[in-house]
């Protein structure tokens, strides 16, 4: 799970799609419509999709790349295309679009929200739309609730459902992140009657006091024991986390050199990679180089 590391010689025009972690996740209560409000800390790994653009002049939103088990009307980067197509105003502009995959899918990482959110952006750019961030972070939410974060791509404490953010700036550690051979379905953790949902709800200095877990863990631990597995063997070097609804797993380093030392002795056949957290997401830079 190399390839995708940001430093890699990718072509210039490539557009980033960096994973997230979810560095803590409470879920503090229910809204009336079933959803389920949480408490998180999102941050940036220098790892992830990348994204390719060509422009065509036909209106048409082409997938270019296979995506194994979705079609290409429920590819997250076909409909954000199509999303944002619909809000503007001018002639239709097309697109074909090529997502170099490296992010596990159902990993708990944002692969497909950050793809979406990357899609908004560079669209937004290179159709000349105008949007400003607020707006395409509202376009975001419609696709998914951790599209916003992405789209702001700053490292973010999250209310609600992920939508109300407050910019943080915290450790950017070195990550080792496990990606357990199981995709975990986010609907089934949720629905699940053992979930805890009634965590107090907490402040950013108890987070950095060390206060702070997943509350999906336990159910995601319980019902998915490859992902049980893989918290127990990262155990014997750093303290394990849950990103997300699983399935991966990760922990904290401080530097490398010491994470890759931990990557070393990785199971044969697991799929794992080290990279660095990010309280700027480079998305943000491709950005303002246009
Ligand atoms: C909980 C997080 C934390 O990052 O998990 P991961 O997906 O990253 O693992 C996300 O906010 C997930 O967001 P996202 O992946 O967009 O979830 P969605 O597809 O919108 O939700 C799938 C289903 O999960 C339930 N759901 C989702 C989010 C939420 N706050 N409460 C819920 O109850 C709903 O039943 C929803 O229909
Ligand atoms: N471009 C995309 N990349 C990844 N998943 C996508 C994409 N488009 C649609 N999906 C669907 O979204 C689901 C959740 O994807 P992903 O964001 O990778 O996981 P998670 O929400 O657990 O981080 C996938 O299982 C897949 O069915």
């Amino acid at each position: 799970m190399n390839a995708s590391r940001f430093s890699a010689p990718f072509a210039a025009e490539a557009w980033p799609a960096p994973a997230k972690l979810n560095r803590f996740l409470h879920i503090v209560g229910r809204r009336e419509d079933g959803y389920h409000l949480l408490q998180t800390l999102f941050q940036f790994v220098e790892y992830g999709d990348w994204l390719h653009f060509e422009l065509r002049d036909d209106g048409r939103v082409v997938r270019a790349s296979e995506l194994p088990g979705v079609a290409v009307d429920d590819d997250l980067v076909v409909r954000a295309a199509r999303f944002l197509q619909a809000q503007v105003p001018c002639s239709s502009p097309g697109v074909t679009i090529r997502v170099d995959k490296h992010l596990p899918m159902g990993g708990g990482i944002g692969g497909g929200s950050s793809d979406a959110a990357t899609t908004l952006v560079a669209l937004n750019h290179l159709w000349h739309c105008g949007l400003d961030e607020d707006a395409l972070a509202m376009l975001g939410l419609r696709l998914g609730a951790d599209v916003p974060v992405f789209v702001r791509g700053r490292a973010a404490w999250a209310e609600g459902v992920g939508e109300r953010l407050t910019p943080v700036d915290i450790d950017e550690l070195w990550f080792l992140v496990v990606a357990p051979a199981c995709a975990v379905p986010t609907v089934a953790v949720f629905k699940d009657p053992e979930l805890t949902r009634d965590s107090a709800p907490i402040r950013m200095r108890d987070f950095l006091a060390g206060g702070g877990r997943n509350d999906c863990a336990a159910v995601v631990y319980r019902r998915f024991p490859e992902v049980a597995v893989a918290a127990e063997w990262l155990a014997q070097f750093t303290q394990p986390h849950l990103s997300g609804t699983g399935a991966c797993v990760f922990g904290g380093f401080p530097s490398s050199a010491a994470a890759n030392v931990a990557l070393a002795s990785l199971p044969a056949g697991w799929r794992a990679f080290v990279a660095r957290g990010l309280n700027r997401s480079p998305l943000l830079e491709r950005l303002i180089r246009g």
